[in-house]
């Protein structure tokens, strides 16, 4: 059973502690988020747990992946748990995405990486995933280039998830996105993430969209965790006053998609 257990975090750039003793855990088939307004240090988190700080960075604390500190692994065993164990989708997919490589061949990336087989298995499963977030073989061989915005978020989330990981990091993947297609990207990721049984750790400055997405979800604030519980109880009684600005500001932006 996947666990993700994050223990006193702190990630130290240029002098500037960014993130200050976090503790967190995301159990098997949990959805959790992590919510905190613009700066508070949310990347900085996707970046420990995925291994891409910037290397000027410090880092201390632990991360436990199944009881394995994987900030003591090696970057080559860093780079094998992303794309098998865990993987991510992040808010510009198009940055994510390979620009000179068809959209199969985007999908297929992680299993190249990460398996050994052949090249109609590997089709075969990139076609699949792509189908499971509703894009047809019209779609496989295009470029990033001529996606929309929606499409190309698809794209990424067929790549994440081709892999089958036990645990899936969204950082953002709706804020670039109008709120129509926000809401069926939502709703194709929680189908998926359910479909796969894997664990989600959510991340945004939304509550709106941290409501939808979670169970369960911790507030940051300035690199701080301040808050953290069930998600409906934390929207419901915000006892931090920067947990309750930040509910005031998703009940101002509130669009009418989300209501439903
Ligand atoms: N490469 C870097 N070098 C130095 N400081 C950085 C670097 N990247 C980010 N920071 C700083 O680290 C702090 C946390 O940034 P981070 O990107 O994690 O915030 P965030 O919560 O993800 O914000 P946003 O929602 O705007 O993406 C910020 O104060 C930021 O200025």
């Amino acid at each position: 059973m996947m666990s993700l257990q994050i223990k006193d975090l702190c990630v130290t750039i240029q002098d500037r502690a960014v993130v200050r003793g976090v503790n967190l855990t995301v159990s098997a088939h949990e959805r959790v988020g992590l919510i905190g307004a613009s700066g508070s240090g949310k990347s900085m988190i996707t970046r420990a747990l995925l291994g891409t700080l910037p290397h000027h960075a410090h880092v201390s604390g632990e991360i436990l992946v199944d009881g394995v500190d994987i900030l003591s692994l090696s970057d080559e065993e860093r780079a094998e748990l992303r794309g098998t164990y865990m993987s991510a989708v992040f808010q510009n997919p198009l940055a994510a995405l390979n620009p000179m490589a068809r959209v199969v061949a985007n999908v297929e990336l992680p299993l190249a990486l990460h398996y050994t087989m052949s090249s109609a298995e590997k089709h075969k499963r990139a076609q699949e995933a792509l189908e499971s977030v509703g894009l047809s073989d019209a779609f496989l061989h295009r470029f990033p280039s001529e996606l929309s915005g929606g499409q190309a978020q698809r794209v990424a989330i067929a790549e994440a998830l081709v892999s089958h990981p036990q645990l899936l990091i969204a950082d953002e993947p709706t804020t670039a996105l109008d709120s129509l297609v926000q809401k069926q990207i939502i709703d194709v990721l929680l189908e998926r993430i359910s479909a796969e049984k894997s664990a989600l750790l959510f991340i945004s400055h939304d509550f709106n969209v941290i409501t939808k997405t979670t169970q369960r979800c911790y507030v940051l604030c300035d690199g701080q965790i301040v808050e953290s519980g069930e998600t409906h109880s934390v929207l419901e009684h915000p006892s931090e006053r920067y947990t309750q600005e930040l509910v005031a500001a998703a009940q101002e932006i509130s669009v009418e998609a989300y209501h439903d």
